[in-house]
């Protein structure tokens, strides 16, 4: 297990761009608010945002007072390290399979995570060979997937939710993101990209549908700014579809402490 942690969930979406980081740190910012010490590793290679979200100037960097091991950035509460504070931001990240997996294992290892009750990784978008091994590196107790309604999303997300069960990470359930728009000017409603999508898939994976989360101005506007919506409006009513899958994953993850009792383990 990594030091100083006592569970990694595993947020990951099969597409790009369908809110995955937004959804990480508002999770993260919703966890904290219900007293829990909280992580967040950005593995995001190939557009970490987590820094911005967090608003951590550019000029921070995590600190090594031994040149082995970094203390993580605290903002919001939450301790943050990414593969941003790694490269310069302007350099476009190619990387290969190894060298993403080996600097995601440092990020993670090499981090003074502070007693944490929840790490969450957002991961890179996709399912493909780096994302898997990043996926058999780390002990995941659980995984987030993260969709849009749409059936092509659905398609990708289908492809993570096997990729976990391959690597025998359980599901904790979808996410679905920007379920339904609702016009600032005149307030209508209207599924922009399709209704029930996330529903559809956790039933056909008999896994859980999370939440789901409107397609929302404010909340694209508020986390360019580095302030997540959990933040700006903690009572408001995305901030409680966000109280509400932290409090199922925390029940998820006592169960299973509850269930898996005391354990054996060997290791060279
Ligand atoms: N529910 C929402 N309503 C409005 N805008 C949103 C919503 N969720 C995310 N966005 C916006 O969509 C964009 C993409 O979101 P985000 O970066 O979280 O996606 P991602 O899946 O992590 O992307 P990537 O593939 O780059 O990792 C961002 O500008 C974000 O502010």
């Amino acid at each position: 297990m990594t030091e100083g942690v006592k569970h990694i969930i595993a947020v990951a979406s099969g597409k790009g761009g369908v809110g995955k980081s937004t959804v990480t740190a508002n999770l993260a910012l919703a966890m904290a608010a219900q007293g829990m010490r909280v992580g967040v590793l950005d593995a995001d290679i190939y557009g970490p945002s987590q820094a911005q979200m967090f608003d951590v100037p550019s000029d921070q960097k995590p600190k090594s007072d031994d040149g082995q091991t970094f203390d993580p950035v605290t903002a919001k509460g939450v301790q943050l390290m990414s593969m941003a504070f790694l490269v310069d931001q302007k350099t476009p990240m190619i990387w290969r399979g190894p060298m993403a997996s080996g600097a995601f294992q440092q990020l993670l290892n090499q981090s003074r995570w502070d007693n944490l009750d929840y790490l969450f990784i957002d991961m890179p978008p996709g399912t493909g060979d780096i994302q898997l091994t990043m996926a058999q590196k780390v002990e995941v107790s659980g995984a987030v997937i993260v969709t849009t309604p749409q059936d092509i999303a659905l398609l990708d997300a289908k492809r993570g939710i096997e990729m976990f069960r391959q690597v025998k990470v359980p599901v904790l359930g979808v996410v679905e993101n920007m379920s339904l728009h609702t016009c600032s000017q005149c307030g209508h409603s209207e599924p922009i990209f399709g209704e029930g999508g996330g529903e559809r898939i956790a039933k056909e994976y008999q896994t859980e549908l999370l939440g789901q989360l409107p397609l929302a101005l404010s909340i694209r506007e508020q986390m360019d700014k580095g302030h997540p919506s959990v933040e700006v409006d903690p009572e408001g009513p995305v901030a409680q579809v966000f109280a509400k899958i932290a409090q199922k994953i925390r029940s998820e993850m006592d169960n299973k402490e509850e269930t898996s009792g005391p354990s054996i383990s060997f290791s060279d």
